[in-house]
């Protein structure tokens, strides 16, 4: 591989894309950008301005002022909108229930698909970059393409530890809404991309999901 590897990881919400695609960025010293984080940003920036979330028209003209700025070291990932730190904001029940009307608008998509591929360019080391459409839309010639996915149960179990040990039955029924909108919308819909490897994380730990995708690096290297 001549020009900077570009590893693109998607998957379902809350199939361990975050956790992995830092470990992997770390253990092969690559950039991280978390394309969601972008998605999230916008929404929070757009409820801020009081914008009505359910008019695509009015999500469209007002994403144009957004500013958001992606930090990519994996160790220490950042995200703002509008010169605010919007880290712990983008991960509240208001922005997460809201985040998939506003990823579905197709002018915000040219908006942030622009950013990312920006932030590609910015990285001349490589880097690991997830989301929903990285390798079919983002980069469709990424050296590396990883579809990640868990079983629904596996992936509520995990999300509902994380926060604080919160109803598992809930908080599948709310992935399950999001993967049916994130993979039914016009706009560049979650699909697996032409040559990703799936790999399943049901079953495996963190690490050795970790090394499952390390390896699939090293043997295109
Ligand atoms: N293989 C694994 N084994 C156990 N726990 C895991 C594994 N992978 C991820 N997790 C845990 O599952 C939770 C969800 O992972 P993560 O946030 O990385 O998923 P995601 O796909 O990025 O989610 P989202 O799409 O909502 O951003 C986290 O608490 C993470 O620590
Ligand atoms: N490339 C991307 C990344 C994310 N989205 C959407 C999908 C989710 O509903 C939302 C938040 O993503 P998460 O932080 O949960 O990974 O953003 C997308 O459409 N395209």
């Amino acid at each position: 591989m001549t020009s900077p590897l570009v590893v693109a990881i998607d998957g379902p919400s809350g199939s361990g894309k975050s956790s992995t695609s830092r470990g992997v960025a770390d253990r092969l010293g690559l950039a991280y950008l978390d394309t969601g984080a972008m998605y999230r940003a916008m929404t929070w920036a757009l409820l801020q301005r009081g914008v009505d979330l359910d008019d695509p028209a009015a999500v469209a003209s007002a994403a144009d002022a957004v500013r958001l700025e992606s930090g990519t070291d994996p160790l220490a990932p950042t995200i703002h909108a509008d010169g605010t730190d919007v880290a712990e904001p983008i991960r509240t029940d208001e922005v997460t229930g809201a985040v998939s009307l506003v990823a579905a608008v197709p002018h915000v998509r040219e908006l942030l698909v622009d950013l990312q591929r920006r932030a590609i360019g910015e990285a001349p080391g490589g880097i690991v970059v997830e989301g929903r459409d990285i390798g079919s839309v983002v980069v469709p010639d990424a050296p590396v393409k990883i579809y990640l996915v868990a079983d629904p149960a596996a992936r509520a179990a995990r999300r509902a530890a994380e926060n604080g040990g919160a109803d598992a039955a809930a908080t599948e029924a709310a992935l399950a809404v999001r993967d049916q909108i994130d993979s039914t919308r016009a706009a560049s819909p979650l699909v697996q991309a032409h040559g990703a490897v799936v790999v399943d994380g049901t079953h495996l730990t963190l690490d050795e999901v970790i090394d499952t995708i390390v390896g699939i690096v090293d043997a295109a290297s």
